[in-house]
């Protein structure tokens, strides 16, 4: 399945009128005949016009400063900030999807057959399959956000939509020299708080793991879950639109969820994938079960516009009777007998008001890997010691949120390029003509998923893995995260702004390119734990990050590998030059060198946002299961967990299509258990 180039993109090279030869004409080429002539703009006059029509008065009304420097983002930023909390009307409600409950119902039935709590990723699809079939299932669906609106429809927004009430805003506990680029030197640990849940704010990125990972999990005790058998449930979701694999016998054409291709490219993405050819890693489908080496992004998107769960799995099937989805509803608790101990209903507070749903068959928790836990927890499922000591009636003692991974990755392997207009810098990707283009035809640069252009997968000389499974995955991004010169990018991480301006200040406005790290298989394992008896209290997250030496080795050999692309024929174009930031913590250590990276490393690292096993997955043998693998809770009757915190170790996959295909399983699971029951 090698690619080879293709019509599929408008590239650099068959473009005649790119400018300086290095970044695509921001209109795509072939795919729309609007015979526009290259060499003009005529959006550009409208932004002007509109731009003109803005009066001071009207400027100061949208809180635009008057030195605003970009229009676009300024007003989306305003928008997103005027979004009024308590429950108040919203007045960007008429942005929003909505799903009232089917006709006939004034409020939700006392009692259901399904009580779904969370309507995030693994959520909605869950939702949509126990739905579907005949006879109907009741099915409610318990979601503490609120329906996606537009602006997280647009995929450039990704950050400024982070820092909205879309967003749980957790914060991992202080860990001493780490995150020390970060307020308060605690790293940020947003989730996605909306219908379609993380799926709605993440970066878009479509990625299912390498055979191995699965196989090893199955290999653990965890039947029906090897390679084979979770990859038909990625193929049953997906609804490929990736014209040079989408007819690859593991590539799904009949799902919901559309995955496409970035609708652009600039040229450092070739020269990344060119790059690493040259270092020996091929250019593949780096979703294709015998393939590892490079590719361009595959992102859950259709046509250039964000493809939430919500969107994909909830929104054809919003008249469906017996799926009742309630928005702004937050789960307390799941109520158990303590006798029979079976969970029977759920405390949840809407609009103030405490009630309870009744439930006759299963409860399932889909609260993400934070939220579940702390659900479970806080309904007396948990370690025994930490539940007494908060005062909470022990009914089954589990090791819940015990075991927690996360991807760590490090963003600051950045060369300046001496060129101009050739990454991806705000002012020329928020713009007037590209939200024109957007809403047109949904293509142009504000489909790009926060810049992110490639992926490869790599497997470094300090891997202790016996087969060829990576340990590193980058992310080639069209700059750096000077992107939006210290905007919202850098907000989405809570990075202080006074260290942020002090390490990459001098890049601002320039043209860069980087490749983040991740590491695939962290060794490092943190926790989770109640920080109370109160269920709207945040839990405490301690990541233990770097804690095992064998992940700051890898990330240390990493940063070779990105040095040796960067350094390759294929960006000599760009006459690229290694950039050593200034780390406030890194004084002491001579720029490049081993201990200037792992203080640089220390001080930048952040979260790539998977965290897992928190719910681990395993069989009754493993001390740190929670639901065993068909995803019922240990010593628990009508209570599982179907979302990504059941995932038990690291895989090379960002987590969102593992929490759908875990949500298409879990349905299974569940219909299997309750074939042919009536309600
Ligand atoms: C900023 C960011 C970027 C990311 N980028 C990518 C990416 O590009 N690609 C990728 O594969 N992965 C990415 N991820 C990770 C991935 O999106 C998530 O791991 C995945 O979506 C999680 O799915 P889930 O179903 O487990 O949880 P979620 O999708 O988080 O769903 C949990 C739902 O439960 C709701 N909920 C929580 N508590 C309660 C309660 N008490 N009552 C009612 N409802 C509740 C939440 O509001 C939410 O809707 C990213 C994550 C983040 C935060």
């Amino acid at each position: 399945y090698n690619y080879d180039e293709d019509d599929e993109f408008a590239t650099v090279e068959d473009d005649t009128d790119y400018r300086g030869g290095r970044i695509l004409w921001p209109y795509p080429l072939k795919q729309n005949n609007t015979g526009r002539a290259r060499d003009s703009d005529p959006y550009r006059d409208i932004e002007e016009m509109v731009r003109g029509a803005v009066s001071e008065r009207q400027r100061r009304f949208l809180h635009l400063s008057p030195r605003s420097k970009n229009m676009v983002v300024d007003t989306m930023m305003q928008f997103v900030s005027q979004h009024p909390q308590n429950n108040a009307k919203d007045p960007l409600d008429f942005l929003r999807d909505t799903y009232p409950l089917p006709k006939g119902y004034s409020s939700p039935l006392d009692e259901y057959d399904y009580v779904i709590v969370g309507g995030g990723t693994a959520g909605s699809v869950l939702a949509a399959r126990l739905t579907e079939d005949k006879p109907k299932a009741m099915v409610l669906v318990i979601e503490a956000g609120r329906p996606e609106s537009l602006l997280s429809d647009v995929p450039a927004l990704l950050s400024v939509v982070q820092l909205d009430d879309f967003v749980w805003p957790y914060t991992m506990e202080h860990q001493p020299g780490i995150c020390l680029a970060s307020k308060d030197q605690r790293c940020f640990w947003p989730r996605g708080k909306a219908l379609g849940g993380t799926s709605v704010i993440n970066y878009m990125l479509y990625t299912r793991g390498r055979p191995q990972d699965w196989d090893r999990i199955a290999a653990d005790g965890n039947y029906g879950w090897n390679y084979d058998e979770v990859l038909k449930y990625y193929i049953k979701s997906e609804k490929s639109e990736i014209k040079k694999y989408k007819n690859l016998p593991y590539r799904g054409r009949d799902g919901e969820l559309t995955v496409e291709n970035i609708s652009f490219k600039t040229g450092l993405v070739e020269a990344f994938l060119a790059a690493g050819r040259e270092n020996g890693h091929p250019t593949v489908d780096y979703n294709a079960p015998d393939q590892v080496g490079f590719g361009y992004v595959q992102a859950t998107q259709i046509k250039g516009h964000r493809m939430s769960a919500a969107k994909a799995f909830l929104h054809p099937h919003k008249r469906r009777r017996n799926l009742h989805i309630l928005t702004d509803a937050r789960a307390t608790k799941v109520i158990i007998d303590p006798q029979s101990k079976r969970a029977y209903a759920v405390e949840y507070v809407k609009d103030g008001v405490k009630r309870i749903v009744r439930c006759r068959r299963e409860i399932i928790l889909s609260a993400g890997p934070i939220a579940s836990p702390q659900l479970l927890m806080l309904s007396g499922i948990g370690p025994a010691e930490h539940l007494k000591s908060l005062g909470i009636p022990v009914l089954v003692n589990l090791q819940v949120g015990r075991v927690l991974y996360d991807h760590i990755a490090f963003p600051g392997v950045i060369f300046k390029l001496n060129t101009t207009n050739a990454s991806l810098l705000e002012p020329k990707v928020a713009t007037f003509s590209n939200l024109i283009q957007w809403l047109q035809f949904g293509e142009g640069l504000l489909t790009t998923a926060g810049g992110i252009e490639g992926i490869g997968y790599l497997k470094t000389s300090v891997s202790q893995d016996p087969e060829n499974v990576p340990d590193i995955e980058l992310i080639s991004m069209a700059g750096s995260l000077n992107i939006d010169s210290g905007g919202a990018l850098r907000e989405s991480w809570r990075l202080s702004k006074p260290i942020f301006d002090s390490i990459y200040g001098s890049l601002y406005g320039k043209d860069t390119w980087s490749a983040v790290i991740m590491l695939t298989h962290p060794k490092s394992k943190g926790y989770l734990e109640l920080r109370d008896s109160n269920p709207f209290s945040h839990p405490k997250l301690y990541g233990n990050y770097l804690t095992e030496p064998q992940d700051m080795a890898t990330m240390l050999e990493a940063i070779k590998h990105v040095i040796r692309l960067g350094q390759s024929s294929a960006f000599a174009k760009y006459d690229p030059k290694l950039f050593l930031g200034e780390y406030p913590a890194c004084k002491n250590f001579v720029p490049g060198s081993d201990l200037y990276w792992e203080c640089a490393i220390r001080s930048m690292v952040i979260t790539l946002h998977h965290q897992i096993a928190t719910c681990r997955m395993g069989p009754l043998s493993d001390p740190y299961a929670v639901v065993d693998p068909e995803l019922r809770v240990y010593g628990v009757d009508g209570l599982r967990v179907v979302d990504s915190s059941v995932i038990p170790r690291p895989t090379n996959a960002h987590t969102a299509a593992p929490a759908i295909m875990i949500g298409e399983k879990g349905a299974d699971l569940i219909k299997k258990t309750w074939f042919n029951v009536v309600s």
